[in-house]
């Protein structure tokens, strides 16, 4: 595959927040491509950028200097983001909030409402269809987030913190149902996490540091970030 692939390519991306001498450098030009298919954890304790790299990806920030470039994507349509919690929306029931990106897209009601029962069924959450998402637990907001996602059939999934509030067992199926929606779907997911358990899940993994991302799969450095949450 070569960089005309690349779903996403940061090269020497920067970004920082404010000016003179209160500035804030979240991100140091940092190197990172995404290729169709890649299964990346960024992983570092809390303030270390993880958030403000996912923002670069996603485009929801530009670069302060560097580039962020998107050869593979065809638009935001193509990427779903997932976000730490409270990403559904109140008034609309499980299946309303998991079909709102088909309705935005113009998507025929039919076509939706099964798509919709096929990515709650994958989440394993096919039985909250008719519930509001003030009658659900956490851990289900976010698998019903996932499913969102599912429906959407982005070709990048960015998940931020995505289990960041959940305890071990609920965030392990979080993350199970986050592969299961890349696998179904053969998008490329990244993941920002504190926890090493989350990142020791996916495939490949990059350490961030005080807005630094250092060298591919250091074990070494995954392990020091453990009491860093
Ligand atoms: N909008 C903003 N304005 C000013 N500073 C910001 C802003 N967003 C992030 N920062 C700063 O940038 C640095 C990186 O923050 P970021 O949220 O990317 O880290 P993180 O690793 O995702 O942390 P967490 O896990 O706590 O979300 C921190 O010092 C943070 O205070």
């Amino acid at each position: 595959m070569s960089a005309r692939d690349a779903l996403v390519v940061c090269a020497d991306a920067a970004l920082t927040f404010g000016r003179g001498p209160t500035a804030v450098v979240a991100v140091h030009g940092a190197d990172l491509s995404i290729m169709p298919g890649d299964r990346l954890a960024v992983v570092g304790p809390s303030g270390s950028g993880k958030s403000s790299l996912l923002h670069l990806l996603a485009g929801l920030e530009h670069p302060t200097s560097g580039t962020v470039t998107r050869p593979g994507l065809a638009g935001r349509t193509d990427i779903g983001l997932v976000f730490q919690a409270d990403s559904l929306i109140p008034a609309l029931d499980v299946a309303e909030n998991t079909a709102l990106p088909l309705a935005l897209a113009g998507r025929p009601p039919a076509q939706t409402r099964r798509t919709v029962s096929d990515a709650l069924a994958l989440v394993g959450a096919a039985d909250l269809a008719d519930r509001l998402p003030e009658e659900i637990s956490g851990g289900q907001a976010q698998r019903v987030a996932v499913a969102r996602v599912l429906a959407q059939e982005p070709r990048l999934i960015l998940a931020d913190e995505p289990t960041g509030r959940l305890d071990h067992a609920t965030g392990a199926r979080v993350l199970d149902a986050l592969l299961a929606v890349a696998d179904h779907t053969g998008a490329a997911l990244v993941v920002t996490t504190h926890d090493p358990a989350v990142a020791a899940r996916l495939p490949v993994r990059r350490v961030m540091r005080d807005g630094r991302l250092l060298a591919r799969e250091n074990t070494a450095d995954i392990a020091d970030t453990e009491d860093c949450s």
